[in-house]
């Protein structure tokens, strides 16, 4: 069954268009990500599907319902964690959830959310006191307190060193794993290979492509390379005669082949037939960081500078 659905959606801001025509379904169960650069327009997208901004033109519909029309009802099955939430300082872990839960009919059991959240032993923390990973956490046990059927997670990870995000992904997939269908909203490629079932690349205010992690990247790599080194004489024209070869690079003793097709087996075999003996022969792995460059012309951010978890 369809959790969300997305038609020909678009915002703007005075003159500043955000979001330009954005379609996209998200499936029962499903965790969808939606990645894109700064300003791309993934924060106006999803803060339209919350009914936290009105769309232009363009409908939405999450599990059957309006946002905006019927935004009693979807307050109920959607929660949401958006980009730096913000909590009075000195409000504690557990009064937080209790407070939280106290906005829905049928909330989720706050103090078992605290403990998957791993903040048990950190209920009587006042927030100013939390580390980063902390905050982030309370800020995702706040999102899924009203027990949602539909949780939208923007920038889950900002901030956080590595341990902490392996973590944090890691609860994400026991999440979903109650049957929660996620939307992920990151500029963090790693993450949404890691996590995502799907991924819609939004670039400019449109959807530039999507599909699978690995969809994308076979889209996007039409091209090949496989390295190794010789330590032996090697004649460059056993290479460069070969069908799926399109360039043959050479340092010193490493090598580098261009090329599409069946590029592994078909160097191997080429070396093979030569009796010349290749050391470290690989495939480039081709990862989203390439695809999102293909479909996009731009260069992913990196996770950037982290807080250590406390
Ligand atoms: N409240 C606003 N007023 C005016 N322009 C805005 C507003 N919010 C966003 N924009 C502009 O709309 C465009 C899309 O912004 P949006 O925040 O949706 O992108 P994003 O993909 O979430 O970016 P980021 O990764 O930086 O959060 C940008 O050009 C942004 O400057």
């Amino acid at each position: 069954m369809t959790a969300l659905e997305v038609r020909h959606l678009h915002k703007r801001y005075g003159q500043q268009v955000a979001v330009n025509d954005v379609s996209f379904t998200v499936e029962e169960g499903e965790i969808f990500g939606i990645i894109g650069s700064n300003g791309a327009g993934k924060t106006t997208t999803v803060e339209c599907i919350a009914g936290l901004r009105t769309p232009d033109s363009g409908t939405i519909s999450v599990l059957g319902l309006d946002p905006i029309k019927d935004r009693a009802q979807v307050r109920e099955r959607l929660g949401v964690q958006l980009q730096e939430s913000s909590f009075p300082d000195a409000i504690k872990v557990a009064e937080a959830l209790e407070l939280y839960s106290s906005f829905y009919r049928k909330p989720a059991d706050w103090r078992e959310l605290m403990e998957l959240l791993g903040l048990t032993e950190k209920r009587h923390t006042r927030y100013k006191a939390l580390s980063g990973g902390q905050k982030q956490r309370l800020s995702i046990a706040l999102a899924l307190v009203g027990n949602p059927k539909v949780a939208i997670l923007d920038e889950l990870t900002t901030g956080l060193d590595p341990q902490a995000r392996r973590d944090t992904w890691s609860l994400i997939e026991r999440v979903r794993d109650t049957g929660v269908t996620i939307l992920l909203v990151t500029h963090f490629m790693d993450e949404a290979e890691r996590l995502s079932d799907r991924v819609a690349v939004i670039h400019g205010g449109r959807v530039a492509a999507v599909d699978t992690p690995a969809g994308l990247i076979a889209q996007a790599s039409t091209v090949q390379q496989v390295r190794f080194r010789v330590r032996q004489p090697l004649d460059k024209r056993v290479l460069t005669e070969l069908r799926d070869v399109t360039d043959v690079a050479i340092t010193d003793d490493r090598w580098l082949v261009t090329g599409s097709g069946q590029l592994l087996s078909s160097v191997a075999g080429a070396l093979a037939r030569a009796q010349v003996v290749a050391e470290d022969l690989r495939l480039d792995r081709r990862n989203l960081d390439d695809a999102f460059v293909a479909f996009t012309g731009r260069a992913p951010q990196s996770p950037g500078p982290f807080r250590k978890e406390g």
